[in-house]
């Protein structure tokens, strides 16, 4: 068995908004999918029904681990690393303090903030925007979790931080992740595409 996302004849209206209806994917072990569309289109709607946190108007989502059980609840939110468009950066930890909190968190090891281009002792409050992402990305990464939701995840960073991006994109996939970014920017990573907001 390998681990696998499925989604079947998912539908979900937002308001007055028909975001999408009868969508169908299956993506497995390796896979890397780019969310593109305009603004408004539906893409982080998407990956918070993929998470979990908003309930689709139809159909389902199935995750299967790789001992084949389908997860839902608790259990899928543990397969889950998810880098939303907020950074969630303590103001008062400094780098590596923050990176000691949540590698505890998740029982893994902290990485090291300098193979993020972050100083161990900078406080969070004044970490740039792009500085910020490159922390929530090391976060990311130390969760050890199989399904990567991010949500523009190349937002405010510079060429070396969206290089980093690809490379822990391609070393996640590589390791039998799934990774799907929602993002207005090409990641330059081969996968899939899926565009939201067609007509
Ligand atoms: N809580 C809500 N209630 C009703 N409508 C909502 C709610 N949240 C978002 N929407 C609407 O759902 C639609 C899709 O929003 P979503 O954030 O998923 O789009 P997106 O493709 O990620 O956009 P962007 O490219 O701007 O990030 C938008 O029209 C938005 O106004």
């Amino acid at each position: 068995m390998t681990f696998a996302l499925a989604l079947e004849r998912l539908a979900l209206v937002r308001g007055h908004h028909k975001l999408f209806a009868g969508l169908d994917l299956s993506l497995r072990e390796g896979d890397f999918l780019s969310l593109t569309g305009p603004n408004g289109a539906g893409k982080t709607s998407l990956m918070r029904v993929i998470a979990g946190l908003l309930a689709p108007t139809g159909g389902i989502v199935r995750i299967r681990t790789e001992a084949g059980d389908l997860v839902d609840g608790e259990d899928r939110a543990r397969c889950i690393g998810w880098l939303g468009d907020r950074d969630a950066v303590k103001p008062q930890l400094a780098v590596g303090e923050q990176l000691r909190f949540w590698a505890r968190l998740y029982g893994a090891d902290a990485p090291e903030p300098e193979a993020f281009g972050l100083k161990p002792q900078m406080p969070g409050q004044f970490l740039s925007a792009g500085q910020k992402r490159r922390l929530a990305l090391a976060r990311l990464v130390l969760t050890g979790r199989k399904l990567w939701l991010l949500d523009e995840p190349l937002a405010a960073l510079d060429v070396g931080g969206k290089a980093l991006v690809a490379e822990k994109l391609t070393a996640h996939c590589a390791s039998g992740g799934i990774a799907i970014a929602a993002t207005h920017e090409p990641l330059g990573l081969d996968g899939l595409t899926l565009r939201l907001g067609e007509p």
